[in-house]
């Protein structure tokens, strides 16, 4: 199999730690370099915990581009440094694989038009976690017979953005399979305000923070009588490394953006 050669943005962090270690033990996968905030111009194998893993670190992503002329990036930072440094990748011919969450709808159309227009492959995924994406497509059968719908969604309380990009992702499932709708009683007011969430095309939408989780989420649907949960839960990171493997193999086939697993996972 082809060698991949491959950049990790947020190498640092909890997700780009686990992601330097799948590339590390993954044959057909090279780590050539990384994007930091810190410690421009250094070796990863100097950072502490990165011991006898060799890679460049640039603060700067196009020059890591134009240096190490990656086949892929995967980003795992925050929402304005995955936004910029997606863009910076496919106006430089390298393909993203973007992990990092909070990106809006306009930021989605508009990475797909540069893909397109670049010809070149992008995946966009809220959720690596094969349950995860599981759980929104069993999510968005259900919302054919249950159009009331509750998300609840529970993470570590480090997380930059609410609601999850899963949450998100879910909600956009599902209205895309049912009417709009007002749920609730017409007359419902909040007597503090932020007591019904919010609301994605008539979905509430409810965030929960805490230490000690890592990343789980609950669809509630009600109906005549009735209800029915789904609800998955990543108790640690190791649950999101297949589907960034699955990512970083697929994009290399792609010649435009994905957003979402649910389009790669048959
Ligand atoms: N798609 C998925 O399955 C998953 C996505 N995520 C998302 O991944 C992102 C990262 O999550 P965590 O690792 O938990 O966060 P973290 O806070 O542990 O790590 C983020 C890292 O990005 C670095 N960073 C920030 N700005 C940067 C910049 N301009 N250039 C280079 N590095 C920069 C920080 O220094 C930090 O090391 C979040 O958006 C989170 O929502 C998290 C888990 C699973
Ligand atoms: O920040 C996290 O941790 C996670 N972020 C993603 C999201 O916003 O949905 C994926 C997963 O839930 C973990």
């Amino acid at each position: 199999m082809k060698t991949i050669r491959i950049v990790i943005a947020g190498p640092r962090g909890r997700m780009g730690r686990e992601a330097v270690s799948l590339v590390q033990k993954t044959d057909h996968f090279q780590l050539v370099g990384v994007i930091d905030r810190k410690n421009d111009g250094g070796d990863l194998a100097d950072v502490e915990g990165f011991s006898g893993i060799h890679a460049p670190i640039y603060t700067d992503a196009a020059r890591c581009f134009e240096e190490v002329k990656p086949d892929v990036l995967i980003d795992l930072t925050t929402p304005e440094a995955g936004k910029k440094h997606a863009e910076i990748a496919l106006h430089c011919g390298v393909r993203p694989v973007v992990g990092t969450t909070g990106f809006t709808d306009e930021d989605i159309k508009r990475l797909t038009a540069l893909a397109e227009e670049k010809e070149i492959g992008a995946i966009i995924a809220p959720n690596f976690a094969v349950g995860a994406v599981l759980m929104m497509k069993f999510a968005q059968m259900a919302a054919k017979y249950f159009p009331d719908v509750e998300i609840i969604e529970l993470h570590h309380d480090q997380k930059l953005d609410a609601p999850s990009g899963t949450a998100l992702k879910t909600a956009q499932l599902i209205s895309a399979v049912r009417p709009s709708k007002k749920q609730g009683h017409p007359d419902e007011k909040e007597t503090l305000a932020g007591a019904r969430g919010a609301t994605y095309d008539g979905i509430p939408i409810h965030s929960v923070r805490l230490p000690g989780l890592v990343a789980h989420q609950e669809v509630i649907f009600g109906g005549n009588g009735q209800s029915l949960t789904i609800r998955h839960d990543s108790f640690h990171r190791g649950s999101f490394m297949s589907g960034v493997k699955l990512s970083v193999e697929t994009v290399m086939h792609l010649h435009t953006l994905v957003y979402g697993l649910e389009h790669i996972i048959e």
